[in-house]
């Protein structure tokens, strides 16, 4: 899977070359690329802003920098040059804004935005399918909204996407956030694939529930019987029950898609 990201500030993403998505660079499964959006401007101040039309605070990034830049890094639906061969329009339904006009190997533009939907799991499983995704990184007041417009128009599927109801500075942390979130999902990345089941949001739908190690009391507080008992099915049991309670007291709104039958017999005493 190949990655673009395009940036102002390029070294905000340098933890990406840590831990397990690091890795995944290093043993070729992600291919990361992280532009300076300044690569791309044409005066000797490397402007990439200017003030907004109809006034207001701020500036926006001017659309003629992006243009260039997105014509190098998202390429032309279907030109080899632009996209890594083969590309297929994987993303599922969720990830993107509508499919209507999205030409099959065109690479997947995201936009980091607080006007966006809210990234989710569900996204980044899509986003995770995608032979190529370039991320966006806004600054200032955001992107002349033409940029967005125009890769639709060229056949990409463009996602505008927040990753929660609060406000940051630019794109590049909700980048940061969103490349690891689809990148660890990489068939390879993560050790033990079942892992990605139970964890919180998971294949499973729900809450993860509590961990424990080493020592069996510590300080006074002990690690749950059950969990020492080794009966695999009392184990496995008191965990998705451990999961429900949990997802029902802490995201309530999860619970709405949960198997009933699954409700009705776990013990929610625990
Ligand atoms: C100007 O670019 C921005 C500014 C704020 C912001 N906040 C995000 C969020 O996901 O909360 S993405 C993002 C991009």
């Amino acid at each position: 899977m190949r990655v673009d990201v395009l940036t102002i500030f390029p070294d905000y993403l340098a933890a990406l070359d840590l831990s397990l998505v690091g890795k995944a660079r290093r043993t070729g499964i992600l291919d990361l690329r992280v532009h300076d959006l300044r690569d791309w401007a044409t005066d000797r101040h490397r402007t990439v802003d200017d003030t907004p039309f109809g006034g207001g605070a701020g500036m926006v990034m001017k659309p003629d920098v992006w243009g260039r830049a997105l014509d190098d890094v998202l390429g032309t639906p279907g030109d080899p040059a632009g996209d890594p061969a083969g590309g297929t329009d994987g993303a599922a339904d969720g990830a993107a804004d509508g499919a209507a006009g999205v030409r099959a190997g065109a690479a997947h533009l995201v936009v980091p935005t607080p006007s966006g939907e809210v990234f989710t799991q569900r996204h980044a499983e899509a986003l995770a399918r995608e032979e190529h995704v370039v991320v966006a990184c806004g600054r200032y007041e955001g992107i002349d909204a033409r940029v967005a417009e125009r890769a639709r128009a060229a056949g990409h599927r463009v996602s505008e996407l927040s990753i929660g109801d609060y406000v940051l500075n630019g794109g590049e942390v909700a980048a940061l956030v969103m490349i690891e979130a689809f990148g660890r999902l990489l068939p390879g990345v993560v050790g033990n694939p079942h892992s990605l089941v139970e964890e919180s949001h998971g294949a499973a739908g729900l809450l993860e529930y509590p961990v424990y190690t080493k020592p069996p009391s510590w300080e006074g507080h002990d690690v749950p019987e059950v969990l020492l008992s080794g009966h695999h099915a009392r184990i496995e049991r008191w965990r998705r029950d451990q999961a429900l309670v949990r997802t029902a007291a802490r995201r309530p709104d999860m619970v709405a898609s949960l198997d009933v039958a699954d409700l009705d017999r776990a013990d929610l005493t625990v």
